[in-house]
């Protein structure tokens, strides 16, 4: 007989300590098929035998101090690459998690259950063994300050990234939150009392204008960076088990290597995915349903560093008509003739080594060459000249995006393109609504130093399913490559060195031309 060796595919794991929901709707459950759909393998530890239906929670039944004790000391033995937790059911419990998470070199995700979403308390103030108690003991439970202080104290200074909701994170800092500042300020704090990083998840847009009441929205901070994400309030009634689901997933993007400001984007993403292919039953309202790693622009969040941003003010310029294709990036306006007569739509003038008149003199005459020619002129860097001299777009990186005024440049009715490298870029991109989207470097590239890994054409064409805007591919693209990036449907090829640097730069760009045009997808 011939055996057939299959190589099996590694999956990272995460670790998971919840409880386990017996309705399906939360808890482990949640976890699981979260994680499982984010391709995680999921290890599942139980702090809790919840009794649970759509009716509310009927008993806790935290697990005995020697069963999690033996839980753990198991699951150490796994290469697990992040720690989840939900229901840390009781004090003793507390004091077992804190000694077992203080020994793992691992990122740990919190999501720090407190009730359910019927409204129900899921802890217990007793110290242990106290395992087991029912609805009338649930529905009289006063606030638990002795769980809420030892959590602060034991746990909270362990805690990679919290993920309170709003009435968790008031619950935790005991100040009320009525506005973006209440809930920045509440993050300050959960950063003061020792978490590296906050999410605090939002219900409804906390906005006095009517207008912005149908966006929901979380806040991240880590102390260095914070930002507000602001997706679409979606119409079901389907959404039991989000809390879980999203430290699930922001705990599954960690396992998967990407950095914590993408990792949360990506939550937001597939919380998002999960709502909108949630399901119920006959009976009442169901859990929500993420079932593949977020791959759709419908998913993704707009990110703003303010909260009260003016969402959907922002719509720019569609420059994809005629298609933009070769997007030869110049450092000099004398290319434009050379260029524009082979089937070249659309120039970029990049100048990095002038200043003053001699900038605002090269500005102006690739103005006037690109209008000659009848091509699409962007101007990197410069917006303020691209408005004054009268461009037609205008390209920004993400350091531009902290001082260009947006506002101006869309008033001056010029098109915007914004580049990308990460999740979180892109979905700071998509708050400003821009004329495309460039995402980089697809290659290894010498035209520029940048501390980023390549896409390469999986993670391009990972881009291209995610993003309707018209797409440009740049980094290191060159004849070798050019058919195969033509090919993952990309609308713009964008590209320095293989043509201003080529022997022949005309032939080279009409081949180009040539080998997209017979390529694209
Ligand atoms: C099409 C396109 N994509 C990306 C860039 C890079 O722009 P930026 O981040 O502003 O960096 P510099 O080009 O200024 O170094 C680009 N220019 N064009
Ligand atoms: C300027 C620039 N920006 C990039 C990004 O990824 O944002 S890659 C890049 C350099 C592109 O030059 P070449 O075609 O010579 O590789
Ligand atoms: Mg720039």
């Amino acid at each position: 007989m011939i055996k057939v060796k299959i190589k099996s595919p590694v999956r990272p794991v995460v670790l998971t300590l919840a409880g386990n929901d017996c309705s399906g709707m939360a808890g482990l459950a949640m976890d699981i098929r979260t994680q499982t759909a984010l391709g995680i393998h999921t290890a599942p530890v139980t702090t809790a035998n919840t009794a649970q239906s759509h009716t509310g929670v009927d008993a806790v039944n935290a697990v005995d101090n020697r069963v999690l004790e033996s839980q753990l000391k198991a699951a150490s033995a796994l290469p697990f690459a992040v720690i989840k937790s939900g229901l840390i059911a009781n004090l003793q419990q507390i004091t077992q998690i804190k000694a077992f998470v203080e020994k793992q070199p691992v990122p740990w995700v919190c999501d720090p259950v407190l009730k359910a979403s019927s409204g129900e308390q899921l802890h217990d103030s007793a110290s242990a063994n106290d395992n087991t108690f029912n609805k009338s003991v649930l529905n009289n439970r006063q606030p638990n300050d002795d769980y809420l202080s030892r959590f602060k104290t034991e746990l909270l200074p362990h805690i990679s990234v919290i993920t309170p909701n709003r009435d968790e994170a008031v619950a935790l800092t005991g100040q009320p939150i009525k506005n973006h500042q209440d809930v920045e300020h509440a993050a300050e704090k959960l950063l003061a009392m020792g978490a590296q990083s906050v999410v605090i998840k939002g219900g409804h847009r906390l906005s006095q204008s009517p207008q912005f009441n149908n966006w929901c929205q979380d806040y991240f901070s880590d102390g260095n960076k914070s930002f507000w994400l602001s997706s679409k309030r979606l119409d079901t009634v389907n959404s039991r088990g989000t809390g879980c689901a999203f430290a699930s997933a922001l705990a599954s993007a960690l396992a998967l290597e990407y950095p914590i400001y993408d990792a949360v984007v990506i939550a937001k993403m597939a919380v998002h995915q999960g709502l909108r292919l949630g399901y119920g039953h006959d009976l009442a309202q169901g859990p929500v349903s993420i079932q593949a790693f977020p791959d759709k622009q419908i998913d993704l969040p707009c990110l703003t560093s303010q909260g009260d941003f003016a969402l959907e003010s922002f719509k720019f310029t569609d420059c994809n008509s005629p298609a933009m294709g070769l997007y030869p990036v110049v450092d000099r306006a004398s290319w434009i003739p050379r260029l524009a007569p082979l089937g070249v739509s659309t120039i970029q003038l990049r100048v990095k080594d002038l200043a003053d008149e001699p900038l605002i003199d090269e500005i102006k005459s690739a103005i006037k060459l690109a209008k000659q020619h009848n091509c699409r002129l962007f101007i990197n860097d410069y917006w303020q000249l691209a408005i004054k001299l009268g461009a037609y777009g205008v390209h920004l990186g993400q350091e531009d995006l902290d001082t260009a005024d947006i506002e101006a440049i869309q008033k001056a009715g010029l098109a915007l393109g914004i580049s990308t490298h990460c999740h979180y870029e892109v979905a700071r991109a998509h708050s400003y609504q821009p004329s495309y989207i460039a995402c980089g470097p697809v290659y290894p590239t010498d035209s520029k130093v940048m501390p980023w890994i390549p896409h390469d054409l999986q993670g391009l064409s990972y881009w291209r399913r995610v993003l309707n805007y018209p797409l440009t591919a740049i980094g290191g693209i060159n004849r070798s490559r050019i058919a195969d990036v033509a090919k993952t449907g990309v609308d713009a090829i964008a590209m320095i060195s293989a043509i201003t640097q080529a022997d022949d730069p005309e032939q080279v760009a009409a081949d180009f031309v040539k080998l997209i045009n017979t390529n694209k997808a």
